[in-house]
């Protein structure tokens, strides 16, 4: 079933063509002007905009910029009026998908309509390359997430090498496993080199292998890892802790496939497919002389760079529901259901340690309930309710009928009960406000401090936020404009205006 909007100035085409369309099973809706049908189409979810051109408050080829500019734009079928030729030649050259003359009928609309879904459809089969992907544990359905599951289709299929930046504990080396495991090269091994854990004396005979007595205790002849990921894959993890030496004997490996092992008289082949990943940041090392350009070129040919968890808090539930059932499954303990506080306590946390942090608590969380039928967020560890505490009580600055953006939600009462958060401060939600200036000098503070991290934090979401509705305003909601302005991809930028609510189209509704 596919979703229509029918944009014309005249009420009874309107019902007629909705009629129509749903007539054939799709669900139709409709506008009389412009301004109603743009703002209908920016609302999203339409395969299909059948437009008008003489409209009352505007021509409808001029609105067609916008709607083609929606994330996943829907098609457009101008409707004409007769003989206007030079109108078909418009709507062709501002990119509609067709366009029909008036007087319409019931075949002039089915026809194209049918095309046009069927071309839809066939466009959706191909960009969905993760329809047969293994997820290998991967958790998690957020944009975001989907994105990096793209990104691991492609590299699946592709012989690059790959670098996995993010965070730590946002699963680098659990995506790296899942690159390894939708490859032709599943069937061999994923072998893990630690970078940072390497001894220092033993490296090159740990990497590259070494032959019987070429040192002292080399009693017999080894395999190194890079020749035990022949056929395979080899995982580099925290590459960016490589001395200089290193990397420069391994991006003669990455050159040639080839080494020498220690003591070794002649190379050996090994041909392994290179993932690599580190939470540093490889470009700042290159310019401070300790990463090598040439090996970050080698190494990047395919990037993927993973979310921390704080900008996908919508993967929470599946996450905690996924991970929790696998640790009582390992305990031998029937699953506990989550009491609604312990949600909303974890949502209100900043997950400095991402999923392995996650996956800690709830460890902790769940041997904490171990004798109750019930978790609740008590049972959390104290460092997450003190944080929650913590910032409940924060003096956050807020505009008129603003709530505050990262603060918790709810202070629960076991939080409240336990941890003594000192003289309270108005709640944030009820605190008496006078607009000021975001990141001005002057920023107003309560009479009790908050820590310096909450009180930075608070101001720079503020500040994010009004950021965000100006850019909005200047650029009356035109993405492409946006990103141009900003310096911001589409995604982040997407990521950013979801997490602070602006609308795209509620500038003018700014405070
Ligand atoms: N999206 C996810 N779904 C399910 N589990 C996840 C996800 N991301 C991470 N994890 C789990 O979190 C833990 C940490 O993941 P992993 O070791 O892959 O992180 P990392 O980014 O390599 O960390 P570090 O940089 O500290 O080495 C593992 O138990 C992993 O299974």
């Amino acid at each position: 079933m596919a979703n229509v909007l029918i944009i014309d100035d005249d009420l009874e085409m309107c019902t007629m063509l909705c009629d129509l369309v749903n007539h054939v099973d799709h669900e139709a809706a409709y506008a009389q002007t412009l301004a109603d049908g743009l703002r209908l189409a920016v609302s999203g979810g339409f395969d299909v905009v059948f437009l008008d051109v003489r409209m009352p408050d505007g021509n409808g080829l001029e609105v067609m910029k916008d709607i083609l500019e929606i994330d996943f734009p829907p098609e457009i079928i101008v409707m004409t009026g007769m003989g206007d030729s030079d109108g078909a030649e418009k709507a062709i050259r501002n990119g509609a998908w067709d366009y029909i003359q008036k007087p319409l009928s019931p075949k002039k609309i089915i026809q194209p309509l049918n095309r046009v879904l069927q071309y839809r459809d066939n466009i959706r089969t191909m960009n969905r390359p993760t329809r047969n992907l293994k997820r290998a544990g991967i958790v998690g359905d957020s944009p975001q997430i989907q994105e990096c599951l793209n990104t691991v289709a492609k590299a699946s299929q592709s012989l690059s090498n790959v670098l996995i930046t993010g965070e730590t504990g946002t699963g680098k080396e659990l995506f790296a496993r899942a690159i390894h495991t939708n490859s032709s090269r599943a069937r061999h091994r994923f072998v893990v080199v630690d970078c940072a854990a390497l001894p220092e004396n033993l490296v090159e005979s740990a990497l590259f292998g070494h032959e019987k007595g070429s040192f002292t205790g080399a009693d017999k002849a080894t395999d190194g890892l890079v020749g035990m990921a022949n056929g395979g894959t080899l995982f580099l993890d925290e590459v960016g802790e490589m001395n200089l030496n290193l990397q420069k004997a391994f991006l003669r490996v990455l050159q040639e496939r080839r080494y020498r092992p220690v003591g070794g008289k002649k190379e050996v082949d090994s041909d392994f497919r290179l993932v690599a990943a580190t939470n540093r940041d490889l470009s700042a090392m290159v310019k401070q002389g300790t990463f090598r350009e040439d090996l970050l070129y080698r190494l990047n040919a395919i990037s993927l760079h993973l979310p921390p968890l704080r900008e996908r808090l919508e993967d929470l539930p599946a996450l905690v529901t996924q991970l929790s059932t696998k640790i009582y499954s390992t305990l031998g303990v029937k699953p506990k259901p989550f009491y609604q506080d312990f949600f909303a306590a974890l949502s209100g946390y900043h997950w400095p340690g991402n999923v392995r942090e996650l996956v800690n608590t709830l460890e902790a969380s769940i041997s904490d309930a171990y004798y109750e039928p019930e978790l609740f967020s008590k049972h959390l560890p104290e460092r997450i309710r003190i944080t929650m505490a913590r910032s409940a009580v924060a003096p956050v600055v807020l505009e008129k009928g603003e709530m505050p953006a990262d603060t918790p939600v709810v202070p629960t009462p076991e939080v409240s009960a336990e941890v003594d958060p000192g003289p309270r401060t108005a709640s944030p939600a009820t605190t008496a406000v006078t607009p000021s200036p975001v990141a001005d000098n002057d920023e107003p503070l309560g009479d009790r401090l908050s820590t310096y991290k909450v009180y930075r934090e608070s101001v720079l979401n503020r500040a994010e936020k009004k950021y965000l509705q100006k850019l909005m305003k200047t650029t009356r909601g035109n993405i492409k404009e946006a990103c141009a302005t900003s310096g911001l991809g589409r995604t982040r930028l997407y990521t950013l205006l979801k997490k602070h609510s602006v609308d795209r189209m509620g500038w003018g509704v700014e405070d």
